[in-house]
């Protein structure tokens, strides 16, 4: 077991984590990474939280962060996300019309705010996904012979989009936690064994407690193997 991640709150850990020198090395060897990888690129490689080993008393994430957190599993993952400046435009864009709003100063977004917003948009650097999870697939994931299980996509899937969720929770946030209630996966091409593939996903609206996201699977040759749709609801106040 690695020692557990120092993090508090997931926004902190997005500004202060970087990726691991030699997870960066290991997906900087793939040339179609290039334009993600680059200092050019609009996203920043951060560690994917959920492989992040959280501690032997805390439960959670021990699905992504041991069981598939193997050499044989998934030796290699990160995650990149779009800058702070794009995240905080991105939100003003989502919650505009929305009341589930992820603080209170964003709600009630006026006309003349959303114009802002366009024009802040045209100088601050454009990021078309608003998370892409990097993952190298290695042979023990199979379902057919060398070819990544149905269920194993469909679970990355839910990750990256929980994952992309968070990024638009403030800490301060009035918004609950948020769930997955509808996961709907097509599998349009199989997915090769071994392989190094982007999960990239981008929340389409939200509307009240409800968030629909979209996202898509691909490798080198930049075929869409597999896409899913998905709802997530955010808990009632107050809890469950
Ligand atoms: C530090 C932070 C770390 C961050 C890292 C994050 C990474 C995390 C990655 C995690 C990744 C792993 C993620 C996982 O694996 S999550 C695990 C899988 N998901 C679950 O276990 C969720 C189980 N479900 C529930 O607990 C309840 O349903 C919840 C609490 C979510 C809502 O129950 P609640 O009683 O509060 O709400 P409601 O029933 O009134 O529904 C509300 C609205 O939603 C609509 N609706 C509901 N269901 C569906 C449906 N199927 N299709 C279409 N619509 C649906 C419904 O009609 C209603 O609409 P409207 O009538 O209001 O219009």
């Amino acid at each position: 077991m690695s020692t557990p991640h120092n993090w508090t709150t997931y926004t902190a850990f997005l500004r202060t984590s970087r990726a691991s020198e030699s997870d960066l090395k290991y997906f900087a060897l793939h040339p179609w990474l290039a334009p993600l990888l680059s200092p050019g690129s609009p996203y920043r490689s951060v560690p994917f939280f959920s492989r992040l080993e959280k501690g032997e008393n805390n439960t959670l994430d021990r699905f992504f962060n041991r069981v598939i957190n193997t050499n044989d599993t998934i030796p290699h993952a990160i995650a990149l996300v779009p800058g702070d400046e794009w995240l905080a435009l991105r939100r003003k864009e989502l919650f505009a019309s929305s009341t589930s709003s992820p603080s209170s100063s964003q709600q009630n977004v006026t006309g003349e705010e959303k114009e802002q917003a366009t024009t802040e948009q045209e100088t601050t650097q454009k990021a078309e996904y608003d998370f892409i999870l990097l993952t190298s697939l290695a042979p023990s994931l199979s379902g057919f012979t060398d070819t990544a299980h149905g269920g194993l996509l469909s679970a990355l899937f839910d990750e990256a989009m929980g994952c992309c969720t968070a990024a638009f929770r403030n800490d301060d946030d009035a918004v609950q936690e948020l769930f997955t209630v509808n996961l709907n996966v097509t599998y349009r091409r199989p997915v090769p064994l071994p392989g190094v593939y982007a999960i990239r996903v981008r929340v389409e609206k939200t509307e009240g407690r409800k968030w629909w996201l979209k996202g898509e699977l691909v490798g080198g040759d930049g075929v869409v193997r597999t896409s899913a749709e998905s709802l997530w609801v955010a808990a009632r106040k107050g809890g469950l």
